[in-house]
């Protein structure tokens, strides 16, 4: 939170608020918003697909017709691709070209594909704006610090099971 802060604070020069313009100019806020996705991807098994034809993958036969599930979830926990993939460290996002658009697959919270999420360029452009002018306006703090839960209630969507509680105190 406090290098998001800095980062902010350095575009923002004292401005009211902080322009879509300058938002490409904050990095960190891009890798934040990745690393969130990665470990909190709001629907992890994304949409079911049907395989067109018979195909061998990893020794497995799957026949044409077979629903397939994809564990995006999974797939961004995988310690064989991420460093330490429980740790929130937005910094692997920084000297990386890795994206979510579809084109890493290591990364695919909106999916791929054709039925890839049309959402995405309108989602992003949000809640860049959005968590760059809260980070600007206010300082923001953990109601619970000592009990943050993380733990996702089950669903095609997935949710807080427990809701995070924050403190919003606006800056000077
Ligand atoms: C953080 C925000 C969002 C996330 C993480 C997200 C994620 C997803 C995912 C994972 C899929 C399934 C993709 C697949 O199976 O390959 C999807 C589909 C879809 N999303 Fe989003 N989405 C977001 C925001 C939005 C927004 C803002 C819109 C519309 C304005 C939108 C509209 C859609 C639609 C219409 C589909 C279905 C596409 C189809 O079935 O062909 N999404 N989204």
């Amino acid at each position: 939170m406090k290098e998001l802060q800095q980062e902010i604070r350095k575009i923002g020069r004292g401005r009211p608020m902080i322009p879509e313009d300058d938002i490409d100019k904050i990095p960190y806020l891009r890798a934040v918003l990745k690393e969130t996705l990665r470990l909190h991807a709001p629907a992890p098994l994304l949409l079911p697909r049907e395989s067109t034809k018979d195909v061998k993958l990893l020794g497995y036969d799957i026949p044409s017709g077979t629903q397939v599930m994809i564990n995006a979830w999974a797939i961004a926990r995988d310690p064989s691709i991420w460093e330490e993939p429980e740790e929130f460290r937005p910094e692997r996002f920084l000297n990386t070209s890795t994206d979510y658009r579809g084109l890493h697959f290591e990364l695919i919270p909106f999916g791929a594909g054709r039925r890839g999420c049309p959402g995405i360029s309108f989602a992003i452009a949000i809640a860049e704006f959005a968590l760059a002018n809260l980070v600007y306006k206010f300082e923001l703090t953990s109601a619970d610090e000592d009990s943050l839960d993380m733990t996702e209630r089950d669903g095609m969507t997935v949710k807080r099971k427990f809701p995070i509680r924050v403190i919003a105190t606006p800056c000077e």
